[in-house]
Parts: structure tokens; C-alpha cells; sequence
């Protein structure tokens, strides 16, 4: 499990897909906007709002099972898009670089835009907003849900 989170709110994803379409406008002019699924959906949705793009065509990678790493499976391939070439390919994050590697080779021409990056996969991204360390695990919203937290003095005291 990794040592430390980072949790990430509605609006402050909101903010950082809006923070990375400002940087894709002067990129384009897109055909449309290839989300990888699941994660890449909301911020591609965000990404082709602001960027005025009504073709969304998907592509489904499955690397992880909650945190733990498997075997990338593409569950479904991209059905238009040609070689990405004008496309715009949209993801979450980048951690390894396995979900990137193979999406990549699939869609060679697409630009890649992660909203969040880690280092290790870093050099496969053509556009991100934040990275993060590599030790850190980002809680996006639609895993999470707010809970209470006892305060520290009881916490403390259960030690
Ligand atoms: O750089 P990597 O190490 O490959 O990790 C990044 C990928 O992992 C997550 O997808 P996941 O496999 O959890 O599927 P999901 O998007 O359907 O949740 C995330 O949405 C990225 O697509
Ligand atoms: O840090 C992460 N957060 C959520 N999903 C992920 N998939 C790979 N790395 C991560
Ligand atoms: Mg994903």
C-alpha cells in the first residue's frame, strides 16, 4: 500500500481539467477526445466542454485492481480514431506508464494529456497539470466519500 494519499475534491479536479484544457487549446485544433475508461472519462468530459469537442470515442484499460498493480487488459479498443493522429487521448493520471505504454501503441498520433503524473511515468505524457511523488496515492472523488474522523486527542489516546 503506498505511504501517503492525496485527496482530491470535485472542484479541485475541476480546477485542474480546466487548468489542462487551457493548456490543449493552443494545441489543437482536435478531431475529438479519446477517453481512457474509466478514470479518463470525467476529465475528458470537462477537457471537450471547455475545448468545444463533441466527438468522444473510448478506449478501456484495465491495470489495477483498487491499489494493487496487475496486468494491463484492454477490455475495449478504440473504434474510430485511426493511428490518433489529430485525437486527443485523455487519462487521469499516469503512475507507471503501463496503461500509457499500451494505449500509446495502439493510438501512436494521439496526444496525451493526464491531468495528474508521477515521475515514473512522466516522459510518456505530452501534457499534465500536477505531479505527485511516486509513494503517493491520489483519492479521486468518485472513489471516496467523506467520513467522520474522531478527533486527535481520542485518537491519541487509543495508542
Ligand atoms: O500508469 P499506470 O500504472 O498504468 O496507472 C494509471 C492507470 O491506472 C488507473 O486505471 P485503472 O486500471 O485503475 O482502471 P479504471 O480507470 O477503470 O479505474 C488510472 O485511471 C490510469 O488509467
Ligand atoms: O494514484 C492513483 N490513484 C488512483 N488510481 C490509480 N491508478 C494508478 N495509480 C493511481
Ligand atoms: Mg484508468
Amino acid at each position: 500500500m503506498a505511504p501517503r494519499y492525496f485527496t482530491v475534491g470535485w472542484d479541485q479536479l475541476h480546477r485542474d481539467a480546466k487548468a489542462l484544457a487551457w493548456r490543449l487549446i493552443e494545441k489543437g485544433p482536435w478531431t475529438g477526445v479519446v477517453a481512457i475508461t474509466r478514470g479518463g472519462l470525467i476529465p475528458a468530459a470537462i477537457i471537450a466542454r471547455e475545448l468545444e469537442c463533441r466527438i468522444i470515442e473510448t478506449v478501456s484499460v484495465i491495470t489495477y485492481d483498487e491499489e494493487k498493480r496487475g496486468d494491463p487488459r484492454v477490455a475495449k479498443a478504440p473504434a474510430a480514431a485511426g493511428d490518433g493522429t489529430g485525437w486527443l487521448l485523455v487519462d487521469d493520471l499516469v503512475d507507471t506508464g503501463t496503461t500509457a505504454r499500451l494505449v500509446r501503441a495502439m493510438l501512436p498520433g494521439a496526444h496525451f494529456a493526464t491531468i495528474y503524473a508521477k515521475p515514473a511515468g512522466k516522459p510518456l505524457v505530452d501534457s499534465f497539470v500536477t505531479e505527485v511523488s511516486q509513494d503517493t496515492w491520489i483519492l479521486f472523488p468518485w472513489d471516496t466519500e467523506a467520513q467522520f474522523i474522531p478527533p486527535i486527542a481520542k485518537a491519541g489516546a487509543a495508542k
